[in-house]
C-alpha cells in the first residue's frame, strides 16, 4: 500500500467554527485511481472537510496537499491549474438554474483560452452522454430534469475538464434505489476507464459496498480509521460498530453478495 501513489495528503488539519471544533489533528492520504467513500454521523465534518480539500474551507492548523501542491500557500494561478485538475458534485447538482444542461457543462472549459465554442459544445455532448444521459438532455434546463438526472448533469460538469480527482457530496441522497444503484455504477465505470480518483461522502451503505475500494470514517474530530469493508467490521468502536452492523448494514452486504453471486452465475 505504501508505494502507491497519494494524490491528497492531509496532515494536523483542525477547523474550529467559534468554540466548536469539528476538526482536530486530522490526517488522511487519498491514493490515485482509488475510490474512497468518507462516513461518519450526522455533523461529524465530512462535507466541511470536503470543502477543505478543494479549497473553500481554510483549516486554522495543518497542510493540504492535492497533487504534489501545497494548497495553503500556492499563489493564485498554481491554485488556479490545480482546480482545474479536479472536478467537485454538491448534493444537489449546484447547476445554474438559468443555463442549460449542455451550457453548464460548458462553464469549466470557458477558462481555456483559445478554445472553438463548437468545440466546447461537442466536448460538452460527449461528457453528457459519458454520464448516460441522452443527447437531448444537453437543451433542457435543470428544473425540465428529474433529481437523479440532474445529478448525472452536476457529475457531467465535475468531468468537463477531464479531471484526476473528482468529490462527490452524497451523490445517492435522494434517488430511488435503482437510480442509486445506476449512479453507484456509473462512479465505478468512470472511474475505471478514466483512471479517475473518487472522494466520496456518502450515508448509503449500498453505495459503499458497490463502490468503495476503500472506507475512512470520521469520528471523534479526526479520521478514525480507513480500511476496506472488511476491515471496518472489525473495528472495536461503537459508532463504528453501530454502523457496520446494523441491520441497514447487514440488508446492503447481503445485497452486495448477492450482486456478486448473479456476476458469478
Ligand atoms: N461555515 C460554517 N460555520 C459554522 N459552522 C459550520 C460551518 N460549516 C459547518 N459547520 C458546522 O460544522 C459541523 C460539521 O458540518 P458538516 O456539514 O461537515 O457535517 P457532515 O458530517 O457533512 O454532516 P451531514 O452528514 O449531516 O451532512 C456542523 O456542526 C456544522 O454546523
Amino acid at each position: 500500500m505504501t508505494d502507491r501513489e497519494i494524490v491528497i495528503r492531509l496532515r494536523g488539519i483542525r477547523n474550529q467554527f467559534g468554540s466548536q471544533v469539528v476538526h482536530d489533528d486530522l490526517d488522511l492520504d487519498v491514493y490515485r485511481g482509488e475510490i474512497l467513500g468518507v462516513v461518519g454521523g450526522s455533523g461529524s465534518g465530512k462535507s466541511v472537510l470536503l470543502r477543505t480539500i478543494v479549497g473553500l474551507q481554510t483549516p486554522n492548523e495543518g497542510s493540504v496537499e492535492v497533487l504534489d501542491t501545497d494548497l495553503l500557500s500556492a499563489d493564485d494561478d498554481t491554485r488556479q491549474t490545480l482546480e482545474n485538475r479536479w472536478g467537485v458534485m454538491f448534493q444537489d447538482g449546484a447547476l445554474f438554474s438559468s443555463l442549460t444542461v449542455r451550457e453548464n457543462v460548458e462553464v469549466p472549459m470557458r477558462g481555456i483560452k483559445g478554445l472553438d465554442p463548437q468545440i466546447r459544445r461537442d466536448l460538452a455532448d460527449l461528457k453528457i452522454s459519458m454520464v448516460g444521459l441522452q443527447y437531448s438532455a444537453g437543451d433542457k434546463y435543470p428544473s425540465e430534469l428529474s433529481g437523479g438526472m440532474r445529478k448525472r448533469a452536476g457529475l457531467a460538469r465535475a468531468l468537463a475538464l477531464d479531471p484526476d480527482i473528482v468529490f462527490l457530496d452524497e451523490p445517492t441522497a435522494g434517488l430511488d434505489p435503482i437510480g442509486a444503484t445506476g449512479f453507484d455504477e456509473l462512479i465505478r465505470n468512470l472511474s475505471q476507464s478514466m483512471g479517475l480518483t473518487v472522494f466520496l461522502v456518502t450515508h448509503d451503505l449500498d453505495t459503499l459496498h458497490a463502490t468503495c475500494d476503500r472506507i475512512a470514517v470520521l469520528a471523534e474530530r479526526k479520521v478514525l480509521v480507513t480500511g476496506t469493508m472488511k476491515d471496518m467490521l472489525e473495528v472495536d468502536h461503537p459508532w463504528v460498530h453501530e454502523y457496520f452492523h446494523g441491520p441497514r448494514a447487514r440488508a446492503a452486504a447481503s445485497e452486495g453478495s448477492a450482486k456478486a453471486d448473479r456476476k458469478g452465475d
